[in-house]
């Protein structure tokens, strides 16, 4: 007789439990296509994040607690990712097919925002997920720059304007537009449009991540993005000694007023590795950081290192992760980009309550 039922397999599943979700795989709804082919189990788990770091361990624990059930002989796993969509808030209209808008910002410029904002894009792209890169930094856009696209036109098809690709993401900025070194000169209003045209008029498509680089500080651009589409969360980047914690508590605060969540900090060029010794130098002081995401109460998402390929590979148009996978620089993009998926996920999976709470 054959005692291995869904229900047993499930049950024994349901010891897992997500680290961060603090929830049970088989609550979540990570289980699919279960199968039980005499004393073989074959099901999928689908996470939340194509780039998630417990996905190994995830792996080994169901097979270990269905291996041990009466009358299994074999089980077959398959983990797969399926990014959550971002909740709606208020009455913003959602982008079709974009299911998380992120926007990397930072409290004053020169901190490396765009290099922050265009690894992370690349790097989610390397985990095989699909990745928008909207370069709203519409005073000096240098995404295409960095993504070696700058002879790239855009062509528009059907009324949309389609991006361009480069390391698998989706990308499009003003640069592309009006290209030349004339600085963009906009007021309010018309930037505004600018920033809706970029949303709504460009063929996205199916995206599970739209990483927005912002214009340095807190202006109109911010407040236009929040206004026209639910974004899901901000990244804010610094660096160790941004002296002015003035610039990042006025950006923290604005996201705060325009109900956006703050996904977490970013601290770049950290400290400097030596190529010839490997000595660490922390040229701007320490944990910076950390202690400003400690003290606002918001997640740390992880140090860059200061590093020559970061800004060579930047201007040659090969972002560094791409470059120079295995560099302490591009693996610490890797992690950060991890590290922002998983707070993506969290945000998205928060209960229904606390969304109402913080609308509230
Ligand atoms: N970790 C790093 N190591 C070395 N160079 C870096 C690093 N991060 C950024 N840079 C370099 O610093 C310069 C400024 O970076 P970037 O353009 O990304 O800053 P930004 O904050 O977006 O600037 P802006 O505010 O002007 O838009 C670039 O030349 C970039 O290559």
């Amino acid at each position: 007789m054959n005692l291995l039922s869904e229900e047993s397999v499930l049950n024994a599943l349901r010891q897992i439990k997500d680290p961060d979700l603090h929830k049970d795989i088989v609550t979540l709804g990570f289980i699919r296509d279960l199968r039980i082919e005499g004393g073989e189990v074959s099901f999928r788990i689908v996470l939340t994040t194509p780039a998630c770091p417990v996905k190994e361990q995830m792996r080994e624990a169901a097979i270990e607690a269905v291996s041990k059930l009466p009358g299994v002989e074999r089980v077959n796993v398959t983990m797969d990712a399926e990014v959550p969509r971002g909740r709606g808030i208020g009455n913003r209209a959602t982008l079709p097919g974009v299911r998380n808008i992120i926007a990397v910002s930072s409290g004053k410029g020169g901190v490396g925002k765009s290099t922050v904002a265009v690894n992370l894009a690349v790097a989610l792209a390397l985990r095989q997920a699909r990745v928008g890169l909207l370069d709203a930094d519409i005073y000096g856009p240098n995404v295409p720059l960095m993504l070696g696209a700058v002879q790239a036109r855009p062509i528009i098809d059907r009324n949309k304007l389609l991006p361009i690709e480069a390391y698998g993401v989706r990308m499009i900025s003003m640069a592309l537009i009006k290209p030349g070194d004339e600085p963009m000169i906009v007021r309010g209003p018309i930037l505004h449009g600018l920033v809706r045209q970029f949303l709504q008029d460009v063929a996205w498509g199916e995206l599970d991540y739209l990483i927005v680089d912002m214009p340095p500080g807190t202006g109109d651009v911010q407040l236009s993005l929040a206004q026209l589409v639910p974004v899901q969360g901000a990244v804010l980047v610094t660096t160790p000694q941004e002296v002015s914690l003035a610039d990042v508590s006025r950006a923290l605060r604005m996201f705060e007023t325009v109900a956006v969540p703050i996904l977490g900090i970013v601290e770049n060029m950290s400290y400097f590795i030596a190529p010839d010794t490997g000595a660490r130098y922390q040229i701007f002081g320490e944990g910076g950081g950390r202690r400003l995401a400690e003290r606002y109460g918001v997640p740390f998402l992880g140090e860059i290192p200061l590093g020559i390929e970061v800004r060579e590979s930047g201007d040659r148009g090969v972002p560094v992760v791409i470059a120079h996978p295995n560099s302490p620089q591009a693996q610490a993009f890797k992690r950060v980009a991890e590290e922002v998926a998983r707070q993506v996920s969290i945000e998205a999976m928060k209960p229904e309550l606390t969304i109402l709470k913080t609308n509230a």
